[in-house]
């Protein structure tokens, strides 16, 4: 039954367009796709936690994160985050690759230059105005109106002096400095609860296989697709890796 979760979690990825953001509902045969996915995954993760439920074994006997999300809920008292967290973790923590020397920079740097989040949107609930710092351009946003962030703020100019570069010395520059300049992980309110987990997790995985395989990009370095909610390369990446005989 896990045997199915990746591909269901991949078809969940990849069947997430831009389109999807503004018409979730369109018939497309990729929203169909997903549709059947994510009822297959609510399926499974249905199952287990009625099994665990019914069973009475609750966390003595599962130490788990499931296990956390299970007991875990909202002040009214529904808890159907379960599935969406599970979802989402697995989206943006595979998206991120691209690692080298040290860690914590090499994975902040990729998450610059590739976001795992391309727009973060919120209704705006009342109307405002917001002025340029340099007291130029004012803009006004009415209420009941969308507003997007993109993470195309990342590639300005105004944050860094070398966007496109890949660059694990940029910890001194603006980019990383400036309020809200960096959004990899959200901002505000509503920033990212688990960025710290995130890049612990993904150091984790990464350690363990740079230091056990010799990892070697046997296809043209990928272009990144980003049709899609949270992008990742586009085509087929070939790795090729070799155990590392450890000293
Ligand atoms: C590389 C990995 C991750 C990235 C890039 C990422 C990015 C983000 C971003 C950009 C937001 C803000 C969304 C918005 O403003 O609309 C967000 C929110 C959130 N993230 Fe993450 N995230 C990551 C991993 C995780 C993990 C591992 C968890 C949980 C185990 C998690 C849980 C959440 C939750 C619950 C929120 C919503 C917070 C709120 O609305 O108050 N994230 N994340």
């Amino acid at each position: 039954m896990f045997g199915e979760v990746p591909t269901l979690l991949r078809e969940l990825n990849d069947s997430m367009r831009l389109v999807t953001v503004v018409l979730p509902y369109l018939p497309i045969p990729t929203h169909c796709r997903q549709d059947r996915a994510r009822a297959r995954f609510d399926e499974i993760f249905t199952d287990i936690v009625r099994s665990r439920r019914s069973s009475g074994s609750g966390r003595a006997s599962h130490n788990d994160m499931l296990q956390c999300l299970i007991h875990a809920s909202y002040k009214d008292g529904h808890n159907e985050h379960v599935v969406t967290i599970i979802i989402v973790k697995n989206n943006l923590t595979s998206v991120t690759r691209d690692i080298d020397g040290h860690l914590h920079r090499c994975v902040k740097e990729t998450l610059r230059l590739q976001p795992s989040t391309l727009m973060l949107l919120r209704h705006a609930r009342r109307s405002f105005v917001v002025r340029a710092r340099d007291g130029g351009a004012e803009y006004e946003v009415l209420a009941e109106h969308m507003v997007a962030s993109p993470v195309v703020v990342h590639n300005s100019h105004t944050f860094t002096r070398t966007p496109r570069r890949f660059g694990r010395e940029r910890k001194k520059e603006r980019a990383y400095g400036a309020d809200l300049a960096y959004t990899a992980f959200g901002g505000g309110r509503h920033a990212c609860i688990s960025d710290a987990f995130a890049y612990m997790q993904i150091k984790v995985i990464w350690s363990h296989l740079l230091r056990s395989f010799q990892l070697e990009l046997m296809s043209p370095f990928p272009e990144m697709d980003w049709n899609v909610v949270m992008p990742g390369p586009n085509g087929k990446v070939m790795v090729s890796y070799k155990r590392r005989k450890l000293q």
